[in-house]
């Protein structure tokens, strides 16, 4: 394990952020001596960004808690070309109304970790848009083109394996490394960022920012990555079964986040607690050792801290609560997930599959009524067997909700409106 000088590397290495680094030790030099800026891009490729991001989002706050400046790059400009990296196809095409949305649903979520500002650590948001969009092709392709050699291009892993499977990688595609290089270097002239920081799969669009800066800026831009963090059960992080695991509060309540990460795998815990919390390492150390019923304990904390850093602390307890009353008292919690349906249709006699993939508890009619067979739903807390059971006003509890379960874990609330 190599020992760091600076704050930052060393917080970074100790709490598992460190993947790759292109010079470890001026890297470290660097953050020692002075004040590093350093980037993350966002591409907008949906209206918020998900679980899998937090690593980057991490990465960030604490290279601002050490000391330097963050510099989050919303992707207004790449989003129209769609970044090739390790995709087995060509992402579609958004138009620009959907890229600006999204970069307005995605930009919110920054400002729960980072402090934003003039001073001289504080983050700054910027968008490629700026200069990508206005570019003179003939131009680019004289300044920044001819820096590159299509035969190295070629060679970078994240495009290999379309190459190899003589699946397609359009014009457009191809060219994303070189704006993503060039953006380094923009960033590097407007706001002398010398890093730029990413999951393992940027490696090359990075590689490529710093050689272009060496070509055309003579300077020493460095890149770190993050390991690509999948589950000890070998999932992609931040996608579930019923899609991903999203930041923002309208599309995955407070309440649902706590749970995504009540539920981590026991061999998880740790690491988790590590890379989405501020705890410190012995505290972390104690909670992962931790065996049996006492382990839940401890994924209870890190849901109520990985929720306090996104959603505030208020939230995270209220999550906690709402769990504790649906789990240890078999109550009903305020806070869990809601579908309204039409009053009309739910006096038409709405039927107990449909109510279930209405709520979300299952993804079709035919996963809901093998649960239903496999005596596992409930409606307020009592089982059903009957997968032709249709929801009445008799199910109605004062509250005016009916209350589904799946599992011990899964419930959602049914209000007629
Ligand atoms: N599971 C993950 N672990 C660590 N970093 C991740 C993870 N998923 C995404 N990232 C990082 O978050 C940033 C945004 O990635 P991107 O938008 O490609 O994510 P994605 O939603 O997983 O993409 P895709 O559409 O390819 O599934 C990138 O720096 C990427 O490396
Ligand atoms: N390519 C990155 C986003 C990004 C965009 C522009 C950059 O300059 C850097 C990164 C991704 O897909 O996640």
């Amino acid at each position: 394990m190599t020992s760091f000088k600076s704050d930052f590397l060393h917080v970074l290495q100790e709490r598992g952020f460190i993947h790759q680094c292109s010079d470890m030790e001026a890297l470290d030099e660097l953050a020692r001596t002075g004040t590093v800026t350093a980037y993350i891009g966002f591409d907008c490729t949906a209206r918020s960004l998900h679980v899998g991001s937090l690593v980057q989002i991490m990465m960030l706050r604490w290279l601002q808690k050490a000391g330097h400046r963050p510099i989050t790059l919303m992707g207004g400009g790449t989003t129209q070309i769609g970044d090739p990296s390790f995709r087995d196809e060509a992402r579609p095409l958004l138009s620009t109304e959907m890229i600006e949305q999204n970069k307005e649903g995605i930009r919110r979520v920054f400002d729960r970790f980072l402090t934003f500002g003039d001073g001289a650590s504080d983050a700054v948001m910027i968008d490629n848009a700026d200069w990508l969009l206005g570019l003179n092709y003939v131009e680019f392709l004289r300044d920044v083109g001819r820096h590159f050699s299509v035969n190295r291009m070629l060679s970078f892993e994240a495009v290999k394996s379309r190459l190899e499977r003589d699946q397609s990688l359009s014009f457009l595609e191809f060219n994303y490394m070189l704006l993503q290089a060039y953006d380094f270097v923009e960033l590097y002239r407007r706001h002398g960022c010398r890093l730029q920081m990413g999951g393992s799969d940027q490696w090359g669009n990075i590689v490529n920012g710093i050689d272009l800066g060496r070509r055309m800026e003579e300077v020493e831009l460095f890149a770190l990555t993050s390991p690509l963090l999948t589950t000890s059960s070998g999932a992609k992080m931040g996608k579930t079964a019923s899609g991903a695991v999203w930041l923002n509060a309208d599309m995955l309540k407070p309440y649902d986040y706590w749970q995504y990460w009540r539920n981590t795998e026991d061999g998880d815990v740790g690491r988790f607690l590590k890379l989405f919390t501020e705890l410190p390492l012995d505290e972390i150390a104690r909670l992962a050792a931790l065996e049996g019923q006492e382990l839940n304990d401890a994924k209870k904390v890190l849901a109520t801290e990985t929720t306090a850093l996104l959603h505030g602390r208020q939230a995270a307890e209220e999550a906690a609560e709402t769990a504790r009353r649906t789990f240890e008292e078999g109550q009903f919690g305020e806070g869990l997930p809601t579908v309204e349906i039409g009053s009309g249709e739910f006096e038409a006699g709405l039927g107990l599959l449909t109510a279930m993939v209405r709520a979300g508890l299952a993804s079709s009619n035919g996963e809901a009524r093998r649960a239903v067979s496999g005596g596992a739903v409930r409606i307020n807390d009592v089982a059903v067997a009957d997968p032709k059971r249709a929801l009445t006003g008799d199910d109605l509890t004062g509250d005016g909700v009916v209350k589904l379960s799946m599992g011990k874990k899964k419930h959602a609330l049914i209000r007629p409106s």
